[in-house]
């Protein structure tokens, strides 16, 4: 039984949940909501349930729901920190019924990273604290995967000159191994084919417009063909995401977020999932946040939410016969 978390009530998680739920219904794949019933009950049935055992069989007829509870009444698109404990009680407690076995996987709302850090979260988001949840801090790779192109940030949610100081090779190489790990264990590919983008443009022209592919990306990339990987670059940005140049590779490896999300959500936005590689449960999101500016509207596109979930449910069939 997937768990889907609340997300931050303001946000469209509640309207992409029912939708998803009126689309998922008859066919599946089934999901239990952990978070306020009030954010659901006035667009779709719902029942409380106290056992994620019992979603299965409500599922064609409501939408099952273990309850939490809301601080404050939430207004559509207008965010309050002081929800931000049942948003962070969802993430945590939906952890905890996937770890006991009593879930199969993890699928998270859309959180406000500001909001929750005003009410003193110390993570930018969801991938390090699902990481500190599941004991393996530090471990956790975000992967954006839509049918046109998977990438993966090695630096993720820190300021571009942060995220340049950050770039060493040993980055590179964890993130690279824990993505082709997940790649081979989760999606069934057996050799993944890793392309890996320069940093700067034209990828440094031999160190003519910087030196981060020499003193860096190079050597990191050599150290994992040592190692047996199928991994080339680094190549020059700007080309690297055409039709053409998509074919040869499983996953580009970014060096940073909008490197590779730019690209993933122009071609993919309303298809792509959000996937936590390197924690010992299936985690996957929409990609795309709260969207604040069309809260409320109707206007929300559930299908990077059916996405997910779909993938979820996939992935912990493919643990399942794994195992
Ligand atoms: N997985 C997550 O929890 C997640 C992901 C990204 C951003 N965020 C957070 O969400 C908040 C808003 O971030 P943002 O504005 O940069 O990105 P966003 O994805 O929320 O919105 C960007 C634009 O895309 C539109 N959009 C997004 N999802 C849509 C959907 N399903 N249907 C139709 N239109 C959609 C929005 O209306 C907006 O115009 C921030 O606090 C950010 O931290 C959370
Ligand atoms: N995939 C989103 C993005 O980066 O646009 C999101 O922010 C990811 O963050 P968490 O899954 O860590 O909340």
């Amino acid at each position: 039984m997937l768990v889907l978390t609340q997300g931050d009530p303001a946000g469209i998680g509640p309207e992409i949940t029912v939708k998803a739920w009126q689309a998922l219904r008859e066919s599946g794949p089934a999901f239990v909501f952990l978070g306020d019933p009030v954010l659901l009950e006035t667009a779709a049935p719902v029942r409380i349930v106290s056992d994620v055992r019992e979603a299965g069989s409500i599922f064609g007829d409501a939408i099952p729901v273990l309850p939490l509870s809301l601080a404050v009444s939430a207004a559509p698109g207008i965010p309050d920190s002081r929800n931000a404990g049942s948003v962070i009680d969802s993430i945590t407690q939906a952890v905890r019924l996937v770890q006991a076995g009593e879930g199969s996987a993890v699928v998270t709302n859309p959180i406000s990273k500001d909001v929750v850090k005003q009410a003193g979260f110390t993570h930018p988001g969801h991938t390090g604290y699902l990481a500190e949840l599941c004991g393996v801090p530090g471990q956790d790779v975000m992967m954006l995967a839509g049918p046109s192109l998977r990438v993966v940030p090695v630096t993720v949610h820190v300021a571009l000159r942060t995220a340049i100081e950050q770039l060493t090779p040993e980055l590179i190489i964890r993130t690279a191994r824990t993505t082709v790990q997940g790649l081979k264990r989760d999606f069934g590919l057996t050799s993944p084919r890793m392309a890996v983008a320069g940093l700067n443009p034209h990828a440094g022209e031999g160190g003519l417009m910087g030196r981060e592919e020499l003193d860096c990306i190079i050597p990191a990339i050599r150290t994992l063909q040592a190692e047996g990987m199928t991994i080339f670059g680094p190549l020059p940005p700007d080309t690297m995401f055409t039709p053409d140049a998509r074919a040869r590779y499983d996953v580009a490896l970014c060096m940073y977020h909008d490197q590779g999300l730019i690209p993933l959500k122009t071609l993919d936005m309303a298809e792509g999932v959000n996937i936590t590689l390197g924690l010992p449960i299936i985690r996957t999101s929409p990609d795309h946040g709260t969207a604040f500016d069309i809260a409320g509207t109707g206007k929300a596109d559930p299908g990077s939410l059916l996405a997910a979930l779909r993938l979820a449910a996939q992935l912990a069939e493919n643990r399942r016969k794994a195992s």
